[in-house]
């Protein structure tokens, strides 16, 4: 089915900010090239400083260059982007917006839509929100939307307090929040591959897999973000969100149809089913870590301690391991374990199904080797799925020897359509599938407010505790070892 190419006037708060320009405009001209966007569509993005159109219309254009697509005007996609000096906290702003709106509105013939696009410090989203409203900038002839960056919340209660903020001037199915995560494609393949095939899902259970591993590793540290990150973790950076979102994904039942809110139900009660966690048993479940000097691709590596804006004796951890256990028929006994962290030895992620082992191993003896089999999905860098099995070795002999089944994606990382480029072309249409609904925000809180509340009263002398460039503490290598298991290496 070809979907209409949406209309709309798309409001970018925080216009001259890394988002925006890093991700945001190269997705939008994406969606542009790739003819996902007609001509119906203006942009205004707001901000304080006192930019002209032509030098946003520039910045676009920088951020764009690296297409280098000769078929496709630049300047003529530019002109869609007006600037707007803007401060959030100023009403007569968004009086002064709401005409503006209406103007790029008649002119591009945008249908009277309007999309409302948060990517600046969150203390101010909810205030935006109210404003929007006190306004009267949420109430146009089309419909309204508001799509709201990480983080949501630092913990459940400042959560709440958000979500009830924005929730007074926009509705449940107009807010979109964000986990770009869920953009990627090979974590959109994890429902294709368990729901499409009737190899895994009769297999997808406590019966025949013995563990799931989900790693996000970095190699870059904080960079410039060291005083957003310090006053958050990798906890609360990636594990609350996008680490619990693929938990969610491998672990939910079917869903009824594919609609957004069947798949929502069954996520959520993944969410349900997690096995509660009490402060006195956090140092069973979850390690956690800060980087130290270190190398990595022989290029010597500052300790976190030493970043910009980061506390010289920071007790913030920059790398989580931990066990989930989900309390259902399907995983009882099944751990899901992660890990994520930064300046870590690769920059991968990935997602490792291992199987029980047979039996009887009727090949056991010499020569023989016999690997557990594993499903890998392979998110980044280079996306696909490696199944291992075992085979049998060319030689005179019934002997057996690992072997690999794999599926890279297809086409050129570059013409592949990049997170932000699909969740905004979802978003357009109306499709909330690939967006986190307040249930998800509020269950994933609460469990990780409980690992927070126990790291707080802990000593920062305990860091830091891994070299830049390794796999983590060692603590992250026991979790597994205590259960009989071990980390299988990320490509
Ligand atoms: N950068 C990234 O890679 C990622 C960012 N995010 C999220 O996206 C959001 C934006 O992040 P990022 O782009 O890095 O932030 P930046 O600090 O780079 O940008 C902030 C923007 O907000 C504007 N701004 C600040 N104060 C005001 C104000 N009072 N009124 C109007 N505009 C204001 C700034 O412009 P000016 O100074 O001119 O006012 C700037 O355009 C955050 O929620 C972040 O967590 C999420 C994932 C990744
Ligand atoms: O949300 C975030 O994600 C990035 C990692 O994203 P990826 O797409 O490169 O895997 C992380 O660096 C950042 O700290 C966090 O806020």
């Amino acid at each position: 089915m070809t979907l209409k190419t949406p209309k709309a006037v798309i409001v970018i708060f925080g216009a001259t900010g890394d988002l925006a320009n890093r991700k945001l405009y190269p997705s939008l001209y994406r969606l542009y090239r790739n003819g996902k966007l007609s001509d119906n569509f203006a942009v205004i993005g707001v901000a304080r400083r006192p930019l002209t159109n032509e030098q946003l219309r520039d910045n676009i254009k920088k951020s764009i260059a690296d297409f280098n697509d000769t078929h496709i005007d630049a300047d003529e996609f530019a002109s869609h982007f007006h600037y707007n000096p803007f401060d959030v906290q100023d009403l007569t702003h968004y009086q002064k917006l709401d005409k503006f709106i209406d103007e790029l509105d008649a002119k591009h013939q945008a249908g009277g839509n309007r999309l409302f696009y948060l990517a600046m410090d969150p203390n101010f989203f909810g205030l935006i929100a109210e404003n929007l409203k006190s306004e009267g900038l949420t109430e146009p002839t089309g419909w309204t939307k508001l799509i709201i960056e990480k983080p949501f919340g630092h913990n459940y209660e400042t959560a709440q307090k958000l979500n009830n903020d924005i929730r007074k001037a926009f509705t449940e199915d107009q807010i979109y929040r964000i986990d770009h995560y869920l953009g990627k494609q090979m974590i959109q393949n994890i429902e294709i591959v368990r729901f499409a095939n009737s190899l895994f899902e009769p297999l997808w259970n406590n019966q025949y897999i013995a563990n799931i591993q989900v790693t996000s590793s970095e190699i870059l540290g904080v960079e410039e973000r060291g005083r957003y990150y310090d006053g958050s973790g990798a906890l609360r950076d990636m594990v609350q969100n996008h680490m619990l979102q693929m938990v969610s994904l491998l672990a939910m039942e079917p869903p009824a149809k594919l609609t957004p809110d069947d798949i929502r139900y069954e996520k959520v009660k993944v969410l349900r089913s997690l096995k509660p966690i009490s402060e006195d048993i956090v140092d069973e479940h979850f390690v956690r870590g800060q980087y130290d000097r270190g190398e990595i691709n022989q290029e010597e590596q500052d300790g976190y301690r030493e970043s910009n804006g980061v506390d010289e004796n920071s007790n913030t951890e920059t790398f989580v391991a931990g066990k989930f256990m989900i309390n259902n028929f399907r995983w009882a006994g099944v751990p899901f374990y992660i890990r994520t962290g930064k300046r870590m030895a690769k920059k991968a992620t990935e997602i490792v199904v291992q199987f029980k082992d047979l039996p009887i191993n009727l090949y056991a003896g010499k020569g023989n080797t016999i690997d557990p089999n594993l499903l890998v999905i392979r998110v980044q860098p280079d996306g696909g799925i490696t199944l291992h099995l075992n085979a049998k070795q060319e030689d005179y002999e019934t002997t057996s020897k690992p072997i690999t089944m794999q599926y890279d994606m297809d086409g050129k990382a570059i013409n592949r359509p990049e997170a932000y480029e699909v969740l905004l072309n979802d978003c357009l249409h109306g499709d909330s599938t690939n967006f986190v609904h307040w249930d998800e925000v509020a269950l994933s809180w609460q469990y990780i407010d409980v690992i927070s509340e126990a790291w707080s009263k802990k000593s920062s002398d305990e860091f830091p505790n891994y070299a830049s460039g390794t796999n983590g503490p060692k603590a992250a290598d026991e979790l597994l070892e205590n259960d009989g298991f071990h980390w299988w290496s990320v490509k």
